[in-house]
């Protein structure tokens, strides 16, 4: 690439904002020229508003972003004047998010999206870049109807989903029928830290608004097909998935038990065999973002454990471990993801580089 496509961040100021922040920071393919969010920070600049609310630790705020003046998210003109495309990180309501994501598209700005609000339309594609690439090209049936020629929206799965819809994706020649999932989910899934929710700390809470329907709805587009009659994507019939989603006190990192029942009867190393050699198109393409190593399996007794694994390929790698036989189902395992990279901005980024890749994100002819 010769020059570096312009990014804005919309959301820029949040938990999640701030990840793509840093995560963009040195990344070969894109530059942050852009931030925004709502009108309450619009004006200021970005080092100043965020400095007192950093979530992000020891790494620093960088230096490209910190004296950008924050705009307006909703004042799209403005935004789409100064950029390529888009990712949101957005915390609006569901409608309000479509209707904003849509100018942006329809101002010709492609729009890669964290939030929830457009997973389910069904010319939007649900992707995680290793598993259901080919859903991009519905891209092309949703700019007939926006009447775009660039502008799009793509958006990634929630979060919980990805400790192991990665694992059944792997193991999709075994035909999975059934799969329960328990998730134990990470305060920063919420926005918040350790600090700043007090009523996570020595405790579990066992309500997650909204997660348990996207746990178990979310993976079925993911493994969907694009129906080119229809121009939607056709959601999967199987597996069934049913879950249960329990907030930890975990700053980073979502962990799920999982039990599988298969129609076929593969063995537990015919299983970690199909884990270890998943790979997909953005290991192929060698993207930027994507881990060399997609999923690995840990065959000590304790792990995968947060403290240990959860940063695994800088946070975009899955880890499986206690694969083993169950009594009512067939087998069960333990998975891990990280929440903010995987989960929600490296996710996404990895999905904008798969879009750069396959041509459908471009410079803007000027
Ligand atoms: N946290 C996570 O791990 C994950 C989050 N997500 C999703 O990503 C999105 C962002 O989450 P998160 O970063 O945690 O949320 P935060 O609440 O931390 O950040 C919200 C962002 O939205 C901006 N915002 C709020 N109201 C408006 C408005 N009216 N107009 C424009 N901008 C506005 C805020 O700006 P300001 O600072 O000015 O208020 C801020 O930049 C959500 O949709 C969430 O569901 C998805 C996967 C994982
Ligand atoms: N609800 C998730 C984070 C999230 O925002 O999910 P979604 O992208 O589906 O809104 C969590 O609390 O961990």
């Amino acid at each position: 690439m010769k020059e570096k496509l312009k990014v804005g961040v919309i959301g820029a100021t949040g938990m999640v904002g701030q990840r793509y922040v840093t995560l963009l920071a040195n990344h070969p393919w894109f530059e942050v020229v852009a931030v925004a969010a709502s009108k309450h920070s619009a004006g200021k600049k970005y080092g100043e508003s965020v400095k007192d609310r950093w979530k992000m630790g020891d790494t620093p705020i960088p230096d490209g972003v910190k004296d950008l003046t924050i705009l307006d998210a909703e004042d799209v003109d403005t935004m789409a004047s100064q950029v390529d495309f888009i990712f949101s990180a957005i915390n609006l309501d569901k409608a309000d998010t479509r209707k904003l994501e849509d100018e942006y598209a329809k101002h010709e700005v492609p729009v890669v999206s964290n939030n929830s609000a457009h997973r389910w339309t069904p010319d939007v594609p649900m992707v995680v870049p290793e598993i259901n690439p080919d859903h991009i090209e519905i891209i092309k049936a949703q700019r007939e109807r926006l009447g775009t020629q660039r502008g799009f929206v793509a958006v990634k799965p929630n979060c919980s989903i990805q400790s192991y819809t990665p694992a059944i994706a792997a193991w999709q020649k075994f035909e999975p029928t059934q799969v329960l999932a328990c998730t134990y989910q990470a305060i920063s899934g919420a926005g918040k830290t350790l600090e700043t929710a007090p009523e996570i700390q020595n405790n579990v809470i066992p309500y997650i608004p909204g997660e348990e329907a996207k746990s178990e709805d979310e993976p079925l587009k993911v493994f969907g097909h694009i129906d080119p009659e229809k121009k939607e994507i056709v959601k999967a019939q199987s597996p069934v998935i049913t879950s249960q989603c329990l907030r930890v006190p975990v700053l980073y990192g979502h962990t799920v038990a999982t039990f599988v029942n298969f129609k076929q009867n593969p063995s537990k190393e015919e299983l970690i065999e199909a884990l270890e050699e998943y790979s997909g198109v953005p290991q192929e393409l060698k993207l930027p973002s994507a881990p060399q190593q997609f999923i690995q399996y840990l065959t000590e007794d304790d792990r995968p454990q947060v403290r240990y694994d959860v940063n695994f390929e800088h946070g975009m790698g899955i880890s499986i471990g206690r694969l083993r036989p169950d009594k009512i189902f067939d087998w069960k395992f333990v998975g891990l993801s990280h929440n903010t990279a995987r989960g929600a901005a490296g996710g996404a980024i990895e999905l904008a580089e798969l879009l750069t890749a396959k041509g459908y994100i471009s410079a803007k002819e000027d």
